[in-house]
């Protein structure tokens, strides 16, 4: 069912986009692979549940500030092309538990069953208030890669008009442990955790990904050079790893040269997988938004062994939210993401496409890409293009 062909054309196919789908790697197979050694590689099926009408029911977190507007979108989408997907809604206020803050049973239970979730942005207050919501369902579900590709939208002029990055995040530890204290008043420690497991199993993802693919090299972005245990760890670990895939080039840069040259020419890392820690994929893959046209382009999923979330990198918007302004095209290439890990990959195609279509003919954009249309306006073209 799940195919193993690859997700985003090089980049000398972007013109062709229109016509050549982005394909996403089925990353629950990918992550499956991940527990076993590579001698023994057995290809895991997603696990989804389909009900006697034919449809796969999926939790839907439909999040904070923008969540609703732009859920609403791809749920309308969603049933315009036929996609047979029946969303199970569930509420993620957290509550305190002993202490801690916890997502509530229902909504585990929701993901656990379904295996397969689709999520809107989760606000984190600021400073002090309940931990991340977004961290804690990573970590909660071990969805230890998070999978970022970020890839021009034909007829979309940016600076650069063929950027294909593709950007795997270390979902579960590093400075996002969340490990702090107070040493002394007025000083405090952050710990940033690193764990050769952890370490492992997200550099074996990559490599895998890497193959599934097409892309000829892995480069692992790190700052060993200050942060020479944790990060030295992280780097040691890849080398490691890179022996197991010889036909994977593997090389590592550091996180500030990266940047430099990201902005400064992206195209050479078309042919990439990067693999990094927890915080330095947080704003790389922001950054590289920034290279295409905003946040309002670029999709995630976050792959463990048993279940995957699928959410935009962006956040809850707050500056817009409720003004029908955002644009839910990172939450639906999530979802086509989703459909591809699936195996639904007629319905992925097709919605893509709409979305696509509309993109290039820029009529009816919203204002993030410089156009005038409401949310709405936007879901309602990419319905009349399905
Ligand atoms: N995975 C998640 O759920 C994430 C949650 N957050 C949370 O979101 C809240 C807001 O964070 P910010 O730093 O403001 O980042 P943000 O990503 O929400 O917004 C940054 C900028 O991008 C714009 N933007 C974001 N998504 C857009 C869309 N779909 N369409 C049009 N414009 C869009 C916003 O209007 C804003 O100007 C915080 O509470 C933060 O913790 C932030 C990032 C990821
Ligand atoms: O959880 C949060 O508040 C932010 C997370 C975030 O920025 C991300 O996952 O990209
Ligand atoms: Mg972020």
């Amino acid at each position: 069912m799940l195919s193993t062909r690859s997700l985003h054309a090089p980049a000398r196919q972007c013109l062709r986009q229109l016509k050549t789908p982005h394909r996403f790697a089925p990353a629950c197979q990918q992550a499956r692979y991940l527990q076993t050694t590579p001698e023994s590689e057995k290809i895991a099926r997603f696990k989804g549940t389909k009900g006697s009408d034919g449809k796969y029911t999926v939790t839907l977190i439909e999040g904070d500030g923008i969540g609703p507007e732009i859920s609403k979108s791809v749920k309308e989408i969603f049933a315009a092309a036929g996609a047979p997907i029946k969303w199970e809604p569930v509420d993620v206020t957290p509550t305190l538990k002993d202490g801690r803050t916890v997502i509530p049973d229902d909504a585990i239970a929701s993901v656990t069953r379904n295996y397969v979730a689709l999520k809107g942005p989760l606000a984190t207050p600021i400073g002090k208030g309940h931990v991340s919501l977004n961290l804690t369902l990573r970590r909660t579900f071990n969805l230890f890669a998070n999978v970022r590709p970020c890839k021009s939208i034909v007829g979309f002029k940016t600076p650069y008009d063929n950027v294909n990055t593709v950007l795997i995040r270390e979902n579960t530890e590093g400075e996002y442990s969340g490990i702090e204290h107070v040493v002394v008043d007025g000083v405090v420690q952050s710990i940033k955790l690193i764990t050769r497991e952890a370490s492992e199993r997200v550099l074996r993802f990559a490599f895998q990904y890497a193959r599934e693919v097409g892309r000829s090299k892995v480069r692992a972005v790190h700052k060993a050079t200050i942060m020479k245990m944790s990060d030295g760890l992280f780097l040691s670990t890849a080398r490691n790893v890179a022996k197991e895939y010889p036909d994977i080039e593997f090389d590592a840069e550091l996180l500030d040269n990266t940047c430099l040259k990201m902005v400064t020419d992206p195209t050479p890392y078309n042919d990439k997988v990067l693999v990094m820690p927890n915080l330095y994929g947080d704003i790389l893959s922001d950054m590289c938004a920034g290279l295409i046209g905003g946040l309002g382009l670029t999709p995630s999923g976050n792959i463990g062994d048993e279940c995957s979330i699928f959410e935009a990198v962006h956040g809850s918007a707050p500056d817009i939210a409720g003004k029908a302004l955002a644009n839910p095209t990172a939450l639906l290439l999530s979802s086509i993401m989703m459909l591809q890990h699936m195996g639904l990959n007629s319905y992925a195609d097709r919605i893509q496409a709409a979305i696509f279509k509309v993109l290039a003919e820029g009529k009816t954009i919203t204002g993030d890409l410089g156009g005038k249309a409401k949310t709405h306006e936007y879901a309602n073209a990419v319905i009349k293009a399905l």
